[in-house]
């Protein structure tokens, strides 16, 4: 049995239907690059009968040198008309690309409810545009629109718009499940009835509004389709489309299908969070394969596991995919953890050490305080430095002053810090655009002259989360600062009952992790407050 299957990706054209989603054509044209480079079959490009910046796109990708095949996306002629003056059609064929996927009615509710024709109409529109195609050179698929549901109110129609297809030279009938609520059964059961009937190769292409857009492609599979249209982190209208950084790895590496070569299956992880950034459309860190959680490890039982065999509490292992393992360390931490994260940063720890001891009760202690490590990789860093190695303090704070004013209708915030580095005393004063801007140009302004790349780190991300009394002893906020630099971006956290304090404790963790990775000196050890160097404020 063949067991090859067709990728088609339709991330820059169903996809761009998902609510919130909008691509420039510099950012198709990017896309596109990177679904060639993960070695997807086909890309389907855009529909050029919509849009002008879709005709842009197939016109500036001619010159990409994809190895994927460009398809282009429209409908069948509209009703009543002929397909040589269709100007979705016509579109088509201008576009230049060597394919092209046509959408076309087959439930009959459909055909008499939204076309408001009759059903010889519709066929005939079916079969007219394969026809046009065809006889214009092109590949053309049939996205066999409301497929199941068509099905389940009148098998014969549905076969009939399939058949018009296959005679108007079709050559792949690709069965939607447009409205995304037909069961993995009904799947199996009606791809298999229309494998046996008809010769073109199968399709499938799902949507996920009840949620098993990925199963009901996986069942259509195992019926005999064997092309699957899906996007990349499962974009698309409404609750979107099937997930092809889920129906790839669990067809390659679950049932033995072959989609992808082995060494670009390794560019899923990279490609979804690519695709993820672009389209400016945060990924839930728990997303199968590819998130930045599948493969996190919290709880002390899995990671002592774990660190015994990762199959423990692995299905598979994270590099297939491109992803990898990762430790994280909070109050449900284990010594295993702790050893762990300490190992990845190189420190020489063992088990029956007495201060592994101690930092775990230590860490348990600050997220019970509000503190929360697994999204401060950096703090939790210079914490464990600072319990580990021997340490030398860089610079303490002697104080920090904040000033905030409105003046002729403008707000000013301008803060004074006074630092002692290695002796000598720095008393610096900057305005920021608000008080947290302020504070972090007056310490940069500080530094800069001992540490002057400094001045290549800036604030990615600041987040502040009110602390309710069940998550911490008391109302509190917790500021979590992401930083960019150095080639790196690294997160600190502060937890204060004032936003100030927190947001300069998270800031004054950013700095000193990034002295840390400057090398050259190491980060000093202090506890708590003396912790951040901060001896009076
Ligand atoms: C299941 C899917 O995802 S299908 C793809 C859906 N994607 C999109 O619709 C995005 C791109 N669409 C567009 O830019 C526009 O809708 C266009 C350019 C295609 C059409 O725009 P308009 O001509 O203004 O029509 P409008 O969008 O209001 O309505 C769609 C028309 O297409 C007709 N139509 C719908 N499906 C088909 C079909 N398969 N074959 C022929 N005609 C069709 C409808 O009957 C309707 O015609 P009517 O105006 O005579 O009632
Ligand atoms: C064609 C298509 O996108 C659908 O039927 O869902």
């Amino acid at each position: 049995m063949n067991r090859n299957i067709t990728i088609f990706d339709t991330t820059l054209r169903d996809g761009t239907q998902g609510e919130g989603i909008s691509l420039s054509a510099d950012d198709k044209l990017k896309i596109a690059q990177k679904l060639d480079a993960l070695g997807v079959h086909y890309i389907e490009g855009g529909n050029p009968g919509s849009n002008s910046k879709d005709i842009e796109f197939f016109q500036r990708a001619k010159s990409l040198g994809l190895t994927a095949k460009l398809t282009a996306f429209g409908s069948t002629r509209r009703k009543n008309s002929i397909a040589e003056q269709d100007a979705s059609l016509l579109r088509i064929i201008e576009s230049g690309v060597p394919a092209a996927t046509l959408v076309g009615k087959a439930w009959d509710f459909h055909v008499h409810t939204a076309l408001q024709t009759s059903l010889e109409e519709n066929l005939a529109m079916i079969f007219d545009s394969f026809a046009f195609l065809k006889r214009s050179g092109m590949e053309a698929m049939y996205d066999a629109e409301h497929f199941f549901d068509g099905y389940k109110n009148n098998p014969e129609y549905a076969l009939a718009a399939l058949r018009k297809a296959q005679e108007g030279g079709a050559d792949w009938l690709v069965l939607c499940d447009t409205n995304g609520g037909t069961m993995p059964g009904e799947i199996h059961e009606i791809v298999s009835r229309v494998a046996q009937e008809l010769s073109t190769p199968i399709g499938i292409h799902t949507h996920n509004d009840c949620e098993l857009a990925v199963a009901n492609s996986l069942a259509a599979i195992g019926a005999g389709a064997r092309q699957v249209q899906g996007t990349i982190n499962g974009y698309g209208e409404r609750c979107g489309n099937a997930n092809l950084c889920s129906i790839i790895p669990n067809l390659q590496l679950k049932l033995g299908y072959s989609c992808l070569p082995e060494e670009k299956l390794r560019a899923l992880t990279s490609t979804a969070r690519f695709v993820s950034e672009i389209a400016n459309v945060h990924m839930p860190v728990g997303q199968a394969f590819v998130g930045n959680a599948a493969f996190a490890h919290k709880g002390g039982i899995h990671v002592s596991a774990i660190m015994k065999d990762s199959k423990t509490y692995e299905h598979i292992q994270p590099e297939l995919v491109g992803n990898k393992q990762r430790i994280l360390v909070s109050e449900l931490a284990g010594q295993s953890n702790i050893i762990s994260k300490a190992v990845e940063m190189g420190l020489d720890v063992n088990a029956n050490n007495e201060k592994t001891k101690a930092i775990i009760d230590r860490i348990k202690e600050l997220e019970h305080q509000g503190y929360q490590f697994e999204g401060a990789d950096a703090s939790l860093e210079l914490l464990l430095r600072d319990a580990f190695t021997e340490s030398v303090s860089i610079f303490t704070v002697e104080s920090f002053k904040m000033h905030v004013e409105k003046s002729n209708g403008n707000m000013i915030s301008e803060a004074i810090v006074k630092l002692n580095v290695g002796g000598q005393q720095v008393y610096t004063a900057a305005e920021g655009n608000g008080p947290v801007n302020a504070l972090d140009n007056a310490l940069r302004k500080a530094l800069v002259q001992f540490y002057p790349q400094i001045e290549n780190i800036h604030l990615s991300d600041y987040k502040v989360r009110v602390l309710s009394e069940k998550d911490a002893t008391a109302a509190k906020v917790r500021v979590l600062i992401e930083s960019t630099g150095l080639d790196n971006t690294w997160s600190t956290v502060g937890v204060s009952s004032n936003v100030i304090e927190a947001s300069w404790e998270a800031l004054l963790d950013s700095i000193r992790y990034a002295l840390l990775q400057m090398d050259r000196v190491e980060i000093g050890n202090p506890p708590a407050t003396e912790r951040l160097g901060l001896v009076n404020h």
